[in-house]
């Protein structure tokens, strides 16, 4: 939620990352082009969705009824998050209260805010506006309706249902894409290259998934990596895919793991399979009640749908042996449709 590119993780604090640094010369603080301020009630007209509003503290602290323990909607690294309505759009806003400690410099923050504004992706949260006045800092991000992966995962009320396995596959691809963009189409690129996940973060990571590689080596134990929320409504061929791209993403060298386009390659394969290919998907919907069912065009991606482009796409990810697979059952199924 509200992920910020510019920052890494170190021993699991978040820090400005250097490589995100812009260039701080040409940037006049309070005076950057893009920076607009909120319209007033009288002059309000909706955000178009390519600037940064300010916003005056007083606003905000109106559009949170002043950062009540009610508008209170969760902790972040960074600091208090609130819900809030715009006093002149009447839209629902999360404003993110920056901890005072630790407070980045007046020209670091403004550049900080219009580099997050360039952004706009379907996977990424919009930065609607900030507000730097006297010692707060503030960031304004639209409002996410049904709240965050984490607490979908981990803390469901229990009138809430858990995702089911399409979903969790379509999420991951999701937030791939996202993650894409920010390597590849944001100009300037916020993140660059193969390390996408920062080498300390990396280790954290691989510290956890150590218990998994073994488990999902072994087909027979691989149900024992899955969320017991799944009961078991999951295809084990997709998710040992799905860990074999996790494990190939944080390996010690950065320069070995895969670019986010192979991963979003990968994650889209898989979610277009979401139950496995090649009759898998029968036999799990079998077994699945009517709403978990995977609609027909997830199992709709036929052998003969497959060229070979796509083959050697994948057979970057996961080897000649499945390449060729794919290839003979992709010839199998075109003459079977001539036939
Ligand atoms: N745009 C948003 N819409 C709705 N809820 C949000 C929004 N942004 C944040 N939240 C809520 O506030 C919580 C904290 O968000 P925040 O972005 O500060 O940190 P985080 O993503 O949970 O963790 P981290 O600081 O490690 O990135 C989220 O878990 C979510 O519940």
């Amino acid at each position: 939620m509200g992920y910020c590119p510019c920052f890494g993780w170190t021993n699991g604090k978040k820090e400005h990352s250097s490589k995100c640094k812009p260039q701080l010369s040409s940037v006049e603080s309070k005076s950057i082009a893009g920076l607009t301020s909120e319209p007033s009630a009288a002059t309000a007209e909706p955000n178009d969705g390519t600037r940064a509003l300010t916003f005056n503290y007083q606003q905000l602290a109106k559009a949170t009824k002043n950062f009540s323990k009610e508008s209170l909607i969760g902790q972040g690294g960074f600091g208090a998050v609130y819900k809030g309505k715009l006093k002149s759009t009447g839209q629902l806003v999360a404003v993110k209260q920056l901890d005072k400690t630790g407070l980045q410099g007046e020209k670091e923050f403004l550049v900080e805010v219009l580099m997050l504004s360039l952004l706009r992706h379907r996977n990424l949260v919009n930065l609607i506006g900030y507000c730097a006045e006297g010692d707060q800092r503030l960031l304004v991000y639209e409002y996410m309706q049904q709240g965050s992966l984490e607490d979908h995962l981990h803390y469901l009320t229990p009138d809430q249902k858990p995702l089911d396995w399409i979903t969790r596959m379509t999420i991951a691809a999701g937030a791939a894409k996202g993650l894409e963009y920010l390597h590849t189409e944001a100009n300037p690129p916020l993140i660059t290259g193969r390390k996408a996940l920062d080498d300390s973060r990396a280790r954290e990571e691989r510290f956890l998934v150590d218990w998994a590689q073994p488990l999902s080596r072994d087909g027979k134990n691989i149900s024992n990596l899955a969320d017991p929320l799944l009961r078991g409504h999951f295809s084990k061929s997709t998710m040992k895919k799905a860990l074999e791209v996790a494990f190939l993403c944080i390996q010690e060298d950065a320069n070995c793991r895969p670019s986010i386009s192979d991963i979003v390659l990968a994650l889209n394969y898989l979610t277009s399979h979401p139950y496995g290919a090649h009759g898998a998907a029968k036999r799990v919907s079998e077994k699945v009640p009517e709403h978990n069912k995977p609609p027909n065009e997830t199992t709709g991606i036929l052998d003969r749908d497959f060229n070979r482009e796509r083959a050697v796409a994948e057979a970057k990810m996961w080897g000649e042996s499945w390449r060729d697979k794919r290839l003979q059952r992709a010839e199998n199924a075109s003459h079977a449709s001539n036939r």
